[in-house]
């Protein structure tokens, strides 16, 4: 596998190594002692999520509070525009937004390193999005950053997406501290 770094020096693209033979293909799509070693993370994974979207859907920005997930993303059919967002306010990074293509297609991962929030645009007519968290869901630690919050300047390749009534009301990167 490959590991691409991105401009938050946490934040890393995968690059799987993937196995093509007249059957179809294999990948590994996680092995513990590489994947901790290559993404130097310390946390054990504790829950896998599957969400399917239709196209023009963004969920996000996504963090949690007190329990801060770190998620490794991946898309098994589909395509999604993927974002992290750099929220914590003593990075040298802070306010700073990375994004990554990945699809069924390409197989590539995202790696969102802990307290950074994250969330991703549909590109494809659907898609399927698996990732694995480092810990697990905690209703009502959640946070939302705002998805088109000026002071981040993300460049999406929609402006009018589908929210959930949750992700509508994202608060601004200046208020999310305090
Ligand atoms: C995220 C999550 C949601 N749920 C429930 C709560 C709710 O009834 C329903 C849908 O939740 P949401 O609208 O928050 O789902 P969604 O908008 O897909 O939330 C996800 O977005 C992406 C971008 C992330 O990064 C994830 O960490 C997560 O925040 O599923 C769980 O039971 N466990 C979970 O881990």
């Amino acid at each position: 596998m490959k590991v691409q770094d991105t401009l938050i020096a946490d934040v890393k693209i995968i690059q799987p190594a993937v196995f093509d033979d007249e059957r179809g293909f294999f990948l590994e799509t996680f092995q513990k002692n590489r994947y901790l070693q290559a993404l130097n993370i310390t946390e054990d994974f504790v829950q896998d999520n599957h969400s399917r979207s239709v196209k023009g859907v963004l969920r996000g920005l996504h963090f949690q509070r007190h329990y801060p997930q770190g998620k490794l993303v991946r898309v098994v059919r589909g395509e999604i525009y993927d974002v992290v967002v750099d929220i914590r306010p003593e990075s040298p990074t802070y306010g700073r937004w990375v994004s990554a293509s990945l699809s069924g297609i390409n197989k590539f991962q995202l790696w969102v390193p802990p307290g950074l929030a994250h969330g991703f645009l549909v590109l494809s007519d659907t898609a399927d999005v698996e990732y694995k968290c480092t810990a697990p869901y905690v209703a009502g630690d959640e946070g939302c950053l705002l998805w088109n919050d000026p002071a981040v300047g993300i460049i999406w390749q929609t402006d009018q997406p589908i929210l959930s009534a949750k992700d509508q009301q994202g608060k601004p990167l200046a208020e999310l501290t305090g």
